[in-house]
């Protein structure tokens, strides 16, 4: 899988390409990412990227020319094996959630282009892009973050990028649940006791239990979210044994 990503601050991506899981899919090839920055791609002395908005108003955006002409080399780049999908991230997208963000590690190649400043001109929107993406319902500095957030997301869910082939089955939303409560050594911690279920080494009960955790968590923290399922026989006989002893 190529990713291309169009940035003015590609350093920042080290963080992604260099560190954990996700860092450590892309030195195992199981992705490639690459960067196209517009300054690269400017025609003045002065480098310049950004411009000013017809009508006037607050704030500068990104210059056609530069990131047009990056735009066009990050998709030469990513569209050589097979097609690929032009994202541009902004609060004006798609939700990212767990079902787009499996799409998008089914999908072919991407080009993911970050905004800075006020954002970009509607016609490169207009002729480029195909999917418009926003991590949530509030304004960071640029689409950078945004973008990183969406290939951490896809990275994770590539075959082979987790150690254990369940890790990404269990994740929190992979069933559209909320995760199970964790524990690690040691047994007792200030009082408190690992749940003895944890330490029965029967994998059925315990598979059970987390499963209903799960289920519990979701109904008292993002009851949406179960209203969006139609919970399995098991899933909901374990939730009914909880609300049952809830008088709910
Ligand atoms: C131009 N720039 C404005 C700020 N921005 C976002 O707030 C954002 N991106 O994706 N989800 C978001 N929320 C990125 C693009």
């Amino acid at each position: 899988m190529r990713i291309a990503v169009v940035s003015l601050f590609p350093e920042m991506f080290s963080a992604i390409t260099e560190y954990g899981v996700s860092g450590r899919a892309v030195k195992k090839g199981l992705a490639e990412v690459q960067f196209w920055n517009p300054r690269d791609f400017t025609q003045d002395k002065h480098q310049t990227v950004d411009d000013r908005p017809y009508g006037g108003g607050p704030g500068m955006l990104m210059m056609v020319q530069p990131l047009e002409d990056a735009i066009l080399a990050a998709k030469a780049w990513a569209g050589t094996e097979g097609d690929c999908q032009v994202v541009y991230l902004s609060p004006q997208g798609k939700p990212l959630q767990q079902g787009l963000a499996q799409g998008l590690a089914n999908s072919g190649n991407l080009v993911l282009i970050c905004g800075r400043y006020e954002g970009v001109d509607e016609r490169l929107i207009e002729r480029y892009v195909d999917i418009e993406i926003s991590i949530g319902d509030y304004v960071i500095s640029g689409g950078e973050l945004a973008a990183m957030v969406v290939i951490d997301s896809l990275l994770r869910l590539l075959p082979g990028a987790l150690g254990h082939v369940d890790s990404a089955q269990q994740d929190s939303f992979s069933e559209g649940l909320l995760d199970c409560p964790h524990y690690t050594r040691p047994e007792e911690y200030q009082g408190q006791r690992v749940p003895e279920v944890l330490l029965s080494g029967n994998h059925q009960r315990i598979r059970q239990w987390r499963l209903q955790q799960a289920l519990i968590r979701t109904w008292q923290r993002r009851p949406d979210l179960l209203d969006k399922l139609s919970l399995s026989e098991e899933q909901q006989t374990l939730l009914s044994q909880y609300l049952n002893t809830q008088q709910v």
